[in-house]
């Protein structure tokens, strides 16, 4: 994949926790070029290093080529000559300008949850779901379009939890029942996020919205295409979500029962989950981990503090997998909501996307 000249790159957001992510994941990549970075207007005209200072929280430095190039606006006109645009845009922005970009003929991969349910863009979790990938030629034939188009990654819950009902769900056929309870890192509110007033020493069992949409956004992502349109799957699923004093990294334990009886047991399962392989990988993306799935064997894991930078947050971890003496299985996945969570899986989608010829 890296032969060809690369990939102009605009990235909206540039500033934020997603945008900083961006910013390492794209430095150095042989596809992707960051060409237009794009912030509010308290950025604008300020050098990238000056536009973070004091908020660049990443323990690797701001990469040399980026340090130095002035942040603008998020005018369409300033990204035009731009292959393809990463959106870590909040929802109130992304809602401003994302469309405008795609009616411009640019190729958006967002990460806000505006498109998500939208019935011409695909919601693609790139180790789940890329053959919705093949919406993008619905979404520009409806809307009159040649290039443009809006492809969207998911909510970070959710991106963790689809990964493992996928692999579930391709070896021992659909779920029927789906539990889930989340421990959310505070960098899932951006920064400054949650306050230290209210999140250190303390649980808060509430995060606006976030329930609702893991159980629709899982339906979009485990359903299919069918006719030009999403048909989501029958999957009866509940989740609560709940903030914790972690930083980064969404833990979640997950209680699932199988359509088809009688169920897998619990070393069936670890197999299934071991065994798992996306097209992402096969296709040889840059950004791909190398196992979609870590199994951990030990009793005390996955834990955020010890896997959630195992692959560059590019996977997820599972662990304590075992029976469930109310469903079938139960077990706990562990995923980076900042990296597979937001812009890995932009990147991931982007690198898919330029494989099967849809930035061309
Ligand atoms: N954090 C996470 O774990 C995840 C986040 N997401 C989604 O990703 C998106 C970004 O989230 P996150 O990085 O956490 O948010 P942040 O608040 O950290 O960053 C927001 C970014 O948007 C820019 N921005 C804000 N207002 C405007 C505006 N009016 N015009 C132009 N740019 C603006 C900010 O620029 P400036 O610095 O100049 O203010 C900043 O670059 C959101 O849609 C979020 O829902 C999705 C999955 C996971
Ligand atoms: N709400 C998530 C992060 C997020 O921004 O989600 P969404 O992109 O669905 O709004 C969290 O707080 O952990």
């Amino acid at each position: 994949m890296s032969s060809s000249p690369k990939l102009r790159v605009g990235l909206l957001g540039a500033t934020g926790t997603v945008g900083q992510r961006f910013i390492l994941l794209l430095s150095g990549h042989p596809n992707f070029e960051i060409s237009v970075l794009g912030a509010s207007s308290s950025s604008a005209g300020k050098a990238y290093k000056d536009a973070v200072a004091g908020r660049w929280k990443q323990v690797k430095e701001i990469p040399r080529e980026v340090k130095d190039v002035v942040v603008g606006d998020c005018s369409v006109d300033r990204f035009k000559q731009c292959d393809v645009v990463f959106s870590g845009l909040d929802s109130g922005p992304a809602a401003e300008y994302e469309h405008v970009f795609r009616a411009a003929e640019l190729r958006v991969f967002s990460n806000a949850k505006n498109y998500r349910q939208d019935p011409l863009c695909p919601l693609i979790v790139p180790l789940v779901n890329p053959s919705h990938l093949e919406m993008v030629r619905t979404q520009q034939a409806s809307l009159g379009l040649q290039k443009g188009f809006i492809v969207t990654n998911a909510n970070c819950s959710t991106t963790g939890l689809v990964i493992p009902l996928a692999a579930l769900e391709q070896k021992f056929g659909p779920l029927e029942l789906v539990i889930a309870s989340t421990m959310q890192a505070i960098s899932g509110a951006g920064y400054p996020g949650v306050s230290a007033f209210d999140v250190h020493d303390n649980v808060v069992p509430f995060i606006s919205g976030e329930e609702e949409k893991m159980e629709q956004e899982a339906a979009k992502i485990l359903g299919h295409v069918q006719g030009g349109r999403f048909v989501n799957a029958g999957i009866k699923m509940s989740a609560h979500c709940n903030r914790v004093p972690v930083i980064d990294g969404h833990t979640e334990t997950v209680s699932v029962r199988f359509l088809n009886r009688p169920p897998p047991d619990a070393e069936q399962v670890k197999e299934a989950l071991r065994q798992y392989t996306t097209e992402a990988q096969q296709l040889k993306c840059h950004s791909a981990p190398e196992r979609a799935i870590i199994v951990h064997e030990e009793p005390d894991r996955p834990q955020p503090r010890l896997d959630r930078d195992a692959q560059n947050g590019a996977g997820v971890n599972v662990g304590r997998i075992r029976q469930c003496p109310v469903f079938d299985i139960k077990f706990v996945v562990l995923s980076n909501n900042v990296m597979i969570g937001a812009a890995t899986s932009s990147v991931i989608n982007a690198e898919i996307a330029l494989a099967k010829g849809y930035l061309s």
